[in-house]
């Protein structure tokens, strides 16, 4: 079976998931950037737009509520008309919480006026009448929370016959018979735009009494769209229907005043070319437009005012920024897997190597074939409790087996040692005739070889005697089995007696015995055999019964060229013929 290290089995599958993962979440956010990126665009395109509707009705409804409230008091309260100055008062109290309410005014059938003039830039609030010193005589007072007219104002410019029911104001008004707005237009002495409603008040019979209206800075939507926060390279503006500009995020100048008279900036004519392309393709609704390489998602939404106005608000964001945005939160997504994927994949390496290390070193220690290397193990081994105790289990086997090792050991030698004394014993018992204590046939036989290897090795004589009790079995049967076996121990001694220690006296059958000399003359060992049969008749083995022996003998002297099958063949005959030839003699 393919093995795979615990290394490979964890941190491989966490890389090839990270590398998987990766790529699917760059394939399906690379596909989700481009299908909803436009949505991300015109969400925020729809986002500034709702700032910039609220901002304008926020505007625009005191304009429409003052005027209504100021036509309804005075349709049902016509006597109101008597006293200009309590209006002007009522309207300096209106105004004051409206920062960019600049006019709200009256003025009357006959040609009396009244207003409260507010400075859009937050410089000066006033009364302004045409009756208080003279008919005709526009002057500015100061509100007065009694008489309400209070002190006339020196510092501001007075007008001379100032007829309102000539004014557009009042004229158009008028003319439509309901409330009208005026068009947009710069104040005189100020930077600013304005557009103002105007209410015609009728009495009850129809009687036209006059006209009451009301006028709003249009700097304060300037200033907003300019505070608004927006995206690089992105635009907002506020038109009317003809293009031309209410108000615009970039900050210039919306309208000329050229010898008194004054020219509206249009979208089309503005210098920025991006305003100028969204000019050109003015419309509401979702478009896309290029300008200088960079691409631009534009919408233009309507915003509905009263009395049939309609102005619009356009706002173009270029592609890039929200792609971008798509594509660095995308990309941000891959790299915030692939972090958590390589993290998993590192901890896998570190669990891999608090376990596989431990075991790879238990596995060397096993492979070893050493208990040594095993006890040798460190502890501890892991900070793994597992394996840790695996270790030491392992490492208390090594110790256990070493204690039975020694032990079994020591039982071997023991073992060992008393199985050579028996094998020595059993050796010797094999080589011994058990009833003489001489060698036997088998212990004849092997030294007897020897015996003559080391005579033709070292040049020495050999001589080899068989002999054999004469009649013996006459001694069993008269006397006993046993004392036949005193016999044979008692001639075996004599014969032992008469050689030297390391000549071989064997048994070599029941009454047969067999001796071997080495480097000992024939003279000598016929002295010897004589002696022994001499101490036969001297010193009987059996009493009252004398035991000879016959005996067969082969001398040979260096260099020696028998082997001993015929040497044994040789000394059988002439024992053959000592016995043949009436006993108790040597025959060699
Ligand atoms: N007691 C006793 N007798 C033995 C032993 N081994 C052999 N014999 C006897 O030795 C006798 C040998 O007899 P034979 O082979 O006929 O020879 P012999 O009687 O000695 O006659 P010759 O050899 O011809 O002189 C037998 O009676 C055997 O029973 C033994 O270990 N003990």
């Amino acid at each position: 079976m393919k093995q795979i290290s615990l290394w490979g089995l964890i941190v491989v599958p966490f890389a090839l998931l990270a590398t998987l993962g990766g790529a699917t979440v760059y394939l399906f956010s690379t596909v989700t950037v481009s299908n909803v990126s436009d949505n991300v665009g015109l969400h925020y395109v729809h986002e500034i737009e709702a700032r910039v509707y609220d901002r304008v009705t926020e505007l625009i409804e005191p304009l429409n509520t003052i005027a209504q409230l100021n036509r309804d008091a005075l349709v049902h309260h016509p006597e109101y008309l008597e006293n200009l100055d309590f209006l002007a008062g009522r309207f300096y109290e209106q105004a004051v919480s409206y920062p960019y309410m600049t006019f709200i005014s009256l003025a009357t059938a006959d040609g009396r006026y009244v207003n409260s003039t507010r400075d859009p830039f937050g410089s000066s609030h006033h009364i302004a009448t045409n009756y208080t010193t003279e008919p005709n005589s526009l002057e500015a007072f100061y509100y007065d929370p009694v008489s309400f007219v209070g002190a006339r104002i020196e510092t501001e410019p007075s007008f001379k016959n100032y007829n309102p029911t000539t004014r557009p104001f009042y004229q158009d008004a008028v003319v439509a018979g309901d409330v009208v707005w005026s068009s947009i237009a710069p104040y005189f002495g100020y930077q600013s735009l304005g557009v103002g409603l105007s209410a015609p008040i009728y009495d009850q019979d129809g009687k036209l009494l006059g006209v009451t209206a009301t006028s709003v800075a249009l700097v304060a939507l300037d200033k907003y769209l300019q505070s608004i926060n927006l995206v690089d390279s992105a635009y907002v503006f506020l038109a009317e229907q003809n293009g031309d500009l209410i108000a615009s995020s970039r900050k210039v100048a919306l309208f000329n005043n050229d010898n008194g008279v004054s020219t509206r900036l249009s979208l089309s004519a503005h210098s920025d070319q991006v305003f100028q392309r969204a000019g050109e393709r003015f419309a509401p609704g979702t478009q896309r437009i290029a300008v200088d390489g960079e691409t631009f998602l534009y919408h233009v939404r309507p915003v509905e005012l009263p009395y049939g106005q309609t102005w619009y608000v356009g706002v173009l964001i270029p592609e890039s920024y929200y792609k971008g945005i798509l594509t660095e939160y995308s990309q941000a997504m891959v790299l915030i897997i692939l972090l958590i994927f390589v993290s998993i994949a590192l901890a896998g390496s570190l669990i891999a190597r608090f376990i596989g290390r431990p075991i790879l070193l238990l596995n060397d220690a096993v492979n070893a074939n050493s208990l040594e290397r095993i006890r040798e193990i460190p502890q501890p081994l892991s900070h793994v409790r597992e394996v840790n105790s695996l270790g030491e289990g392992l490492q208390g086997m090594a110790y256990k087996l070493s204690d039975v090792l020694q032990n079994l050991e020591q039982k071997v030698a023991q073992r060992t040692s008393h199985l050579k004394d028996e094998n020595e014993l059993l050796l010797e018992q094999s080589s011994t005739d058990e009833l003489t204590g001489l060698y036997n046939r088998r212990g004849f036989n092997l030294l007897s070889e020897q015996a003559l290897r080391q005579a033709a090795q070292f040049d020495q004589s050999f001589c080899i005697v068989l002999c054999d009790i004469d009649h013996f079995k006459r001694v069993n049967d008269s006397h006993g089995h046993s004392v036949g076996d005193q016999a044979l121990i008692g001639v075996a001694q004599v014969l032992q007696s008469h050689f030297r220690a390391h000549d071989i006296v064997a048994r070599y059958g029941g009454e047969e015995f067999m001796l071997i000399t080495v480097n000992m003359s024939k003279e000598d060992i016929l002295v010897r055999l004589n002696s022994v049969r001499q101490s036969l008749i001297t010193q009987p083995v059996l009493k009252d019964l004398p035991i000879t022996l016959s005996f067969g003998m082969t001398h040979l002297t260096p260099p020696i060229e028998m082997d001993l099958e015929a040497l044994v063949n040789d000394v059988d005959a002439k024992l053959y013929q000592a016995k043949n030839t009436g006993r108790d003699k040597i025959v060699g």
